[in-house]
């Protein structure tokens, strides 16, 4: 039976948001309803920053009542926040996320503040890239699981909520389980922790999700979702150096991020441009990789540089950040991704997998020298 938005609206009719008893779908507050063919319900209410604390038992009891709804499979409810008019020295048009609250600008010579961050979770690492299609997703995957082979407890958050591919690349279905109506437990591939908004909704429904929905289902989806311990946390981000970017890689206590750009030159501006956006918010960068650096032909084994070669090396030398390492443009490292089988686990002793081995080291080399997880620090634009 298809649930309507009818439906879901009657449900939330007996959600009170104060003790006058004003009911949400009455409130006002309720920006959007969006249910899928797969009778998963997705929905925003809006609050003011300050009150996100308060909102959020709400939040929690509207999902519940949904969730009661005969025949709805899952629900995605948030809170968020349209932007403060106040600050017209924020002339972006894109509303904020009210999830974690925002943090004050600190004082000249302060030291950092501490914001939010994930209990058990010792660095939260970005992987980014300044436009689409250069493999970011696949290095963030295959990565993870190079992490994870040398020892380490490693989790995997697909932010690439326009486009999210990781459930793809780990040959993933299915819906996360929810304990106590409150959290998620990851879903788990190839031993990795993994949360996708790919699991929650179909790839269509996000696609109409405005600015604040979006942040504000990456923040939930880190914050709402059992990681338990972990030593890394990769965060596959949405491509692109743009205001949804900047706000995640604000809101986020990030201990740095890595850029994935191709040797082209058109690539490795807009790599630029990532570099440039996470040093404006303080997140170090850990790296740049090259990804389809080099063509060994299958047959004679002769090495073509298709796209160029050498591009990020140089470009990392010249923006004075670590250079990680070159991943060759390979037809197993394509095919494996396209099946679900990730070159790192499903062939551990490759030459493919090495080369991922050998950059992931290189990055924890980086990032434990990094100096323990850093607080969400606040944009100052001048
Ligand atoms: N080193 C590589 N060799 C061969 N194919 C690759 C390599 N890296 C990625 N690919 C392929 O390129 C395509 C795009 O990769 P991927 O989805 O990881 O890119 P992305 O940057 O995350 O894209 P988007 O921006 O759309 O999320 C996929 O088909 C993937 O299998």
């Amino acid at each position: 039976m298809a649930i309507t938005r009818d439906d879901v609206l009657r449900a939330l009719q007996s959600v009170t948001i104060d003790a006058a008893g004003t009911t949400l779908p009455g409130s006002g507050r309720l920006s959007q309803v969006v249910v899928d063919p797969n009778n998963r319900v997705m929905f925003s209410i809006l609050v003011d920053p300050s009150e996100a604390e308060r909102f959020e038992p709400v939040r929690r009891q509207a999902e519940g009542r949904v969730l009661q709804i005969q025949g709805v499979s899952g629900v995605f409810a948030s809170l968020t926040s349209e932007r403060d008019t106040s600050h017209p020295a924020q002339s972006s048009a894109a509303p904020r996320p009210v999830s974690p609250p925002p943090v004050a600008p600190p004082r000249p010579g302060a030291p950092p503040q501490q914001g939010p961050k994930l209990p058990g979770v010792r660095h939260i690492v970005a992987v980014a890239s300044g436009k689409g299609g250069v493999g970011k997703s696949t290095t963030a995957c295959n990565l993870a699981l190079a992490l994870q082979a040398q020892g380490l407890k490693v989790g995997l958050l697909d932010a690439d909520i326009y486009g999210p591919s990781v459930p793809k690349l780990f040959g993933l279905s299915g819906k996360p389980t929810v304990v106590d109506n409150k959290a998620m437990e990851p879903m788990v591939g190839y031993g990795l922790k993994v949360m996708s908004i790919g699991f929650l909704i179909e790839p269509e429904a996000a696609m109409i999700w405005r600015g604040p929905m979006v942040q504000s289902a990456i923040t939930q989806m880190l914050r709402d979702v059992l990681w338990g311990e972990l030593d890394v946390l990769l965060v596959d981000m949405p491509p692109g150096t743009g205001d949804a970017q900047l706000t995640m890689a604000q809101a986020t206590p990030l201990s740095g991020a890595v850029i994935v750009s191709t040797p082209q030159d058109l690539a490795l501006i807009d790599a630029r441009r990532g570099v440039t956006m996470f040093k404006k918010v303080a997140v170090p960068i850990l790296g740049i990789v090259e990804n389809m650096a080099t063509f060994i032909c299958p047959n004679c084994g002769h090495a073509s540089h298709i796209f160029g070669h050498g591009g990020a090396r140089h470009e990392a030398q010249r923006l004075g950040v670590p250079f990680l390492g070159e991943v060759p443009l390979n037809m197993t490292i394509r095919e494996t991704s396209d099946a679900g089988r990730p070159v790192v686990a499903t062939d551990p002793e490759g030459p493919q997998a090495k080369v991922y081995r050998e950059i992931a080291a290189a990055l924890w080399a980086n990032l434990s020298g990094a100096g323990p997880a850093r607080s969400a620090p606040k944009i100052v634009i001048e």
